[in-house]
Order: C-alpha cells, then structure tokens, then sequence
C-alpha cells in the first residue's frame, strides 16, 4: 500500500477532556550555549517494559557527551487502537501502564495520551504536536538570564522503527523529510537490526540522525514479555513492579489478543519487519 499522503497544518484535534502534560518539563535552560531538546518515543508500549524506559536514559548519556544539546524532558506518546497491530491492548491500558512506569521510576518522563485517544496519526502529525504544545503553546524555554529559546523536538527510537523507514511504501518521503529534516532522531542501537540497515537510504539527512550504542545489550521486547504472560511465566524485572503487578491485577495478555477490527492495517503502516519472532526466541 502506497504511503500515506503528507498533509500537515497546525491545527490539531485534540481527545475529549485532553491536557497536554507537563509537571516535569524543565522551561529552563541551564547551559545558555545548548540547545533545548525534548525527546519523543512513539510506539505500542503494550506492555511498556525497562527497555522504553532505558532508551531515554541511553538518549541522555549519550547527549551529556557527544552533543550541544541539553533534554529538558521526556515524552512517551503511545499509538492510537487504531494502529492495528496483534496484542495491542485498549489506549487505556497502555496509557496507564506508561503512566505507572514513568511517574514510579523516573523525575523526568512523562505520557502524553494525545495520540492514544483518537484516530491514528502519522508520526510526523505527533512530532508537529508537540511542537505546537511546548514551543506555541507552552512558550519553549528560557536561560537563566530570561532570554527565550524555541525547544527542538525529537524522536528517539530503536533501531528497527527505523529501519522501517528504509522500506519502501511505509513512509511517506515528505514525512520522513519533516520527521528528519526537521526535527532529528536518536536511534538506539536493537538486537537484530543491523545500523547500516536502519539507516540505509537516510543519509540525506544524517546530521540529524544520531545513533546510540547499547553498551549492555538487553533484548526485551513487548512481544516477549506477552509471551511470557501467556505461557504463565514470570515477568518480574523485565518491568516496573507496579507495571507487573496491573497487568495481574487486570487480568492482562492472559489471552492471544487479536486487536481490534480498525480502518489502519499496522502491517501497511510499519511494515513486517519486526525482530521478534516469537516462535524462534522461546523454547515451546
Ligand atoms: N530492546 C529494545 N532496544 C531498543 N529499542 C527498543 C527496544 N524495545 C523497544 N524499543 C523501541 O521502543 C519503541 C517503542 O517500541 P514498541 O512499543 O514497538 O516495543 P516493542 O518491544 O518493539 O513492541 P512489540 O514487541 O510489541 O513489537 C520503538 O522505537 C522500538 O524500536
Ligand atoms: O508516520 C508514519 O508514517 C509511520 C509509519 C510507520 C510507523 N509509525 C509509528 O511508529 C511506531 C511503531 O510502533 P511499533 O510498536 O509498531 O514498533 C508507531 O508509533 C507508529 O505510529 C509511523
């Protein structure tokens, strides 16, 4: 299927009863000669595990020093149930399990359900809509000395999201030149997608495409971790406590989730690239 069409405007339709977050976005800059960045992860998030939440830390390390830039926060902004993907779980589930990951084990991440509760929107939509709600909307930064600063924004993801975008017909070029061109990635190096892959066709814009090494390498993976549920096995670790203990609570992945019947199909949107196959990373 034919990528999508790149129309973009700044007009945003915001869910019912919707507040865009920000109780731990720092507005202020420290060091008046970086540059402000907030870091956006898309993605199922179904179920969020350590890795999402260690990509963030993997990001400010590696920013800290390599880079002039300083991250004033954190954002995860899981898809739409639209996004037609095998084991997603309702928005609601995941929002709240983003939600308890992020406000249990970190001071400066945060979930932005904007895009969980309405129809699917494309990447560089939700990329735009942060711009719009931290630089318009929230007025961006400032330095010690009062001076205002726009805050770049941008994706963090891992290597096999974006090896997605060497494929040809999952996105669409104008967007990948707004998501790249514009705003700039850090990618985190994954097991099972090669770099030279991932990036493979992205070189136009390789000053904003900044590629992070996993010095310790973790292979958990959502994927696994349903697995694991079903198989009634043990998923302490691999997530927040509380994270663990809400899937239990709830009854979760208990089941082989098909997801629900919706107009995106998530193979036409992503791909089928994914890393993960199940049958051949678990002993049955
Ligand atoms: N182990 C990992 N290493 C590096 N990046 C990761 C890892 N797990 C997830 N990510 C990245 O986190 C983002 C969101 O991932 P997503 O919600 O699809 O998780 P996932 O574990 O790949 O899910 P699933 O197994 O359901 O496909 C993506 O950019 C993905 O590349
Ligand atoms: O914007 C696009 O065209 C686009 C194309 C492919 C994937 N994405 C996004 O990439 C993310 C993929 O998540 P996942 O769980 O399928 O790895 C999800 O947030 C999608 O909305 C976005």
């Amino acid at each position: 299927m034919a990528a999508a069409p790149a129309t973009r405007s700044r007009e945003f339709t915001n869910p019912p009863n919707y507040d865009f977050p920000f109780h731990r976005l720092s507005q202020t800059l420290r060091d008046p000669n970086k540059t402000p960045v907030v870091l956006v992860a898309c993605g199922s998030f179904s179920p969020v595990t350590y890795l999402h939440l260690r990509m963030f830390e993997m990001a400010k390390d590696y920013v800290r020093q390599n880079t002039d830039f300083e991250i004033l926060g954190g954002y995860l902004s899981p898809v739409s149930d639209m996004y037609k993907k095998p084991g997603l779980l309702s928005a609601q589930h995941r929002v709240t399990m983003c939600t308890l990951a992020a406000e249990d084990t970190s001071t400066w991440l945060m979930v932005d359900p904007w895009e969980a509760f309405q129809d699917y929107q494309r990447t560089a939509v939700v990329l735009d809509h942060f711009d719009h709600q931290i630089n318009d909307v929230l007025g961006g930064a400032r330095t010690a000395d009062g001076e205002h600063r726009k805050i770049r924004i941008m994706l963090l993801a891992g290597s096999d999201l974006i090896s997605t975008m060497s494929e040809p017909g999952v996105w669409s070029y104008s967007d990948l030149d707004h998501i790249l061109g514009r705003y700039g990635t850090f990618i985190v190096e994954r097991a099972g997608t090669g770099m030279d892959q991932a990036t493979e066709s992205l070189a136009r814009w390789r000053n904003n495409i900044h590629i992070i090494s996993q010095l310790i390498q973790n292979d958990v993976s959502s994927t696994k971790v349903r697995l694991f549920i079903r198989r009634g096995l043990s998923v302490r670790y691999l997530l927040p406590a509380n994270v663990v203990e809400y899937i239990e609570q709830n009854g979760l992945y208990l089941e082989d989730a098909a997801s629900p019947s919706t107009p995106v199909d998530k193979e036409s949107v992503a791909g089928s690239s994914k890393k993960d196959n199940p049958a051949s990373t678990l002993c049955s």
